[in-house]
């Protein structure tokens, strides 16, 4: 019989109206096309510094093009998870997967915290199962997840009896969490206090293991992680527990799994945790859906898993959506986002945006994948039509495991069938998380996460919108997920220099999405959402030229913009003043201060003259084979307390060859800036030097170094070190001197 209920829609799809927009969006780009005109129209009549101004501006109107297209038409839409109650009886299974790289950098109470909040989602618990990766090969990892496991016992059923919201401990019990509710209730309460003792207990054991050279003995469970080399170590794969019962209550599978690293062996980092995830899930539970997290990032609203399979389930979801994404939002950001990493306007505006084309990029954690898509499928393969050559093909790939091939036709034909147990396939597990299984197989080319870019989750997702897939945005109220934003200028600058690095590589591949319109089915659209992304490390170029010039300018008093006389220079002013009040109006609209507003435009100026640079050299480098590239892991901290202290929103230096970059261009404007206040500049040629627009932009940019200026009188990680000061004063007058010799040449 047909079920009344089959009608119900899962999702809404809700078109946004933004009329008052594309007109700003327009009405600048006009301004920009306007610049151009007036730069092509006297370019006969000036030098070299007008023609490099004129190369700047296109790609800076070209990136203009590109965000209007982002933004043109958005998209959202709202899940209904009722109504997936009531239209699906037997829900399907998701294997959870939770990536570790470092228990330094990353500190066990952080993932398990990440852990216990998977753990304790409200999804059946049968149909769950997590899987965690230790890339880190770390007994105290090991070891803090047996004790959370025993913690979770307590933890899932008390969340699930009181329908508690925040379910990764350490933010329940934080003193700016509103969790203890309804205190009259004698019996919550106790329970309440139970298990803050417990989780101050498993804190406790946690720091007390952490603080000893050796957190255990290497005896019993522990034995394996007694060859205490990383990066050479084998295989070690637990099941630690396992929900026999197949019961919906209760705690659901989790395993742990520390794969196998020789050293000369390339591990492709992430995406290689990703796939030996893949694989030990495939053999242990297959279940046809994935979600997976980075270590620090928790669930912070127990619906995401019925969220995502509302937005996966749909049935026209089913032959469009492959991905189902949620934004990256971050718990204890610092007051005002002084890094710039909240990405707050970015989840509102550019990724609705994004969602009207061809829908979200793959963003590496807050995602679920189906396993099949995962596993090459396209969206024009119907279940019927898997068979004969695709099915031969594609199982090719896969390695030589007759087990993981069983079990991977199983996931692409849709079928689950209930497992047999995950110790029945512990074996076979050893086997595909080797170093040499990928050997020969398509698994990072063809399959899987992709490797050869530490951007690898844009890759993976790119190569999975290319095949004609679309993918699916939610960002729900209160957040799914919480992560941390790395703080201090360092580790920003790490994450930064990563991507940018990361996201280049991508175009300079066989995977660039301009082959991928050309040849595959990567929408136009979507294809220039990808170039603006990927194009983001060569923007540094245009960017430092045009810091470069307005200091070249006044050092030898000439002149690249239009002078106050001129109608031109009011098409800069309108420009700049448009401009600004638009993206500030961005900030406004989703809630934020003007402060947070000008330090997103501080860091964006920061970091894409700098970093980015770094990033495309890098590129460089690897292209020309003098260096690889690395995923650096970034350091993650729990401390609630960092939000309100005042020190925390100071910019911190280290010696990283970005901040004698950024040290530079601020010891140039210092200069520029003190040769017109001196009236040290030379004549200038003709009685036309620089005017009142170079004296603007080297003020602006002063106003965008400011941090750096802080930087050069303060003290220990506030301070900018004394070495990096001297490279960039060498670097400064090295600039002087050529610009002094182009006046006397
Ligand atoms: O060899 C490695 C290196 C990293 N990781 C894990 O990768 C995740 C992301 O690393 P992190 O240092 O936090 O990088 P972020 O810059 O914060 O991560 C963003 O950018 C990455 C790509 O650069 C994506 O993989 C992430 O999902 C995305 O959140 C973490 O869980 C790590 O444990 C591994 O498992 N193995
Ligand atoms: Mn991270």
């Amino acid at each position: 019989m047909a079920n009344p209920n089959s009608q119900l829609p899962l999702y809404e799809r809700i078109q946004r109206k933004n009329t008052v927009q594309r007109a700003f969006d327009v009405i600048i780009f006009f301004l920009l096309l306007s610049l151009l005109v007036y730069r092509l129209l006297f370019l006969n009549d000036h030098g070299l510094t007008w023609l490099l101004a004129f190369l700047c501006e296109s790609s800076f109107t070209f990136t203009w093009f590109q965000s209007i297209n982002n933004k043109w038409s958005p998209v959202e839409y709202k899940p209904n998870p009722d109504n997936l109650r009531r239209r699906i009886t037997e829900l399907p299974s998701v294997d959870m997967f939770v990536t570790t790289a470092d228990p330094v950098l990353e500190p066990p109470i952080i993932t398990i915290n990440t852990v216990l909040s998977l753990l304790a989602v409200d999804y059946p618990t049968h149909k769950l199962a997590c899987y965690v990766s230790d890339d880190g090969y770390s007994p105290l990892t090991y070891y803090s997840l047996i004790e959370a496991l025993k913690f979770a016992k307590l933890w899932v059923p008390f969340c699930k009896k009181y329908n508690i919201r925040v379910r990764a401990p350490f933010k329940y019990f934080s003193k700016d969490s509103l969790s203890f509710g309804d205190s009259s209730n004698w019996e919550f309460h106790q329970e309440w206090q139970r298990m803050k003792d417990e989780y101050e207990l498993l804190c406790h054991k946690i720091e007390d293991a952490a603080q000893k050279s050796r957190p255990c003995d290497f005896t019993g469970e522990f034995a394996e992680f007694s060859n205490v080399e990383r990066k050479n170590h084998p295989t070690i794969i637990k099941v630690m527990w396992e929900n026999r019962d197949g019961l919906p209550e209760g705690v659901p599978h989790l395993v742990y799994i520390s794969r196998e690293k020789k050293y000369k062996h390339p591990h492709n980092y992430k995406a290689g945790a990703m796939n030996v995830l893949t694989r030990v899930s495939g053999l242990m539970t297959n279940a046809p859906y994935m979600l997976n997290v980075d270590c620090d990032m928790f669930v912070n609203n127990p619906k995401v898993i019925l969220y995502g399979m509302c937005l996966l389930l749909e049935s026209n979801g089913e032959k469009e959506f492959a991905f189902a994404q949620f934004p990256q939002v971050f718990y204890d950001g610092l007051k005002d986002d002084p890094y710039g990493n909240q990405m707050v306007v970015q989840n509102e505006y550019l990724m609705h945006g994004i969602s009207g084309i061809q829908g979200p990029l793959y963003g590496g954690t807050g995602c679920f994948h189906r396993r099949k898509v995962i596993y090459d499928l396209s969206p024009y393969h119907t279940v019927e039509s898997i068979n004969g050559k695709f099915l031969e093909d594609t199982l090719l790939e896969f390695g030589s495991s007759k087990e993981l091939i069983k079990s991977a036709i199983q996931a692409l034909k849709g079928k689950t069938d209930p497992s047999d147990g995950l110790w029945t396939s512990i074996q076979a597990a050893y086997q595909i998380a080797s170093c040499k299984y990928e050997y020969g197989t398509g698994w990072g080319t063809k399959l899987g996460w992709r490797y050869g870019s530490m951007t690898e989750d844009v890759l993976t997702g790119l190569t999975i919108h290319t095949r004609g897939w679309k993918s699916i945005y939610y960002k729900s109220d209160p957040p799914a997920f919480l992560g941390c934003a790395p703080s201090g200028g360092p580790s920003v600058m790490t994450q930064k220099k990563r991507w940018a690095t990361g996201l280049l590589e991508i175009l300079f591949s066989k995977n660039c999405p301009i082959f991928a319109t050309l040849f595959g089915k990567l929408q136009l659209r979507q294809c220039l959402v990808y170039l603006w992304i990927f194009l983001w490390s060569l923007r540094s170029i245009p960017e430092l030229c045009y810091a470069a010039l307005p200091a070249y300018c006044i050092i030898t008093n000439t002149f690249f913009l239009p002078r106050v006389e001129e109608p031109a220079f009011y098409i800069l002013v309108v420009l700049f003043v448009i401009y600004n009040l638009y993206t500030l109006s961005e900030y406004l609209r989703t809630g934020q201060t003007v402060r947070f507003w000008w330090n997103n435009q501080r860091m964006t100026r920061i970091t894409s003259m700098t970093t980015c640079f770094f990033g495309f050299l890098s590129v460089i480098f690897k292209l020309l084979r003098i260096s690889e590239t690395a995923f650096e892991v970034t350091k993650k901290e729990q401390s609630s307390d960092a939000a309100n202290d005042d020190d925390a929103n100071r910019f911190t230096f280290d010696e990283s060859p970005s901040f004698v970059l950024g040290t530079t261009i601020l010891l140039l404007h210092l200069t520029t800036l003190a040769m017109i206040l001196f009236k040290l500049q030379p004549p200038a040629d003709d009685g036309h030097g620089s005017g009142l627009g170079e004296l603007l932009c080297s003020v602006l940019l002063l106003l965008y170094f400011w941090p750096f200026l802080k930087g050069l009188f303060g003290k220990g990680k506030h301070g900018i070190p004394i070495s990096t000061i001297c490279k960039s004063t060498a670097f400064a007058l090295l600039f002087l001197y050529l610009c002094r010799k182009t006046i006397v040449g």
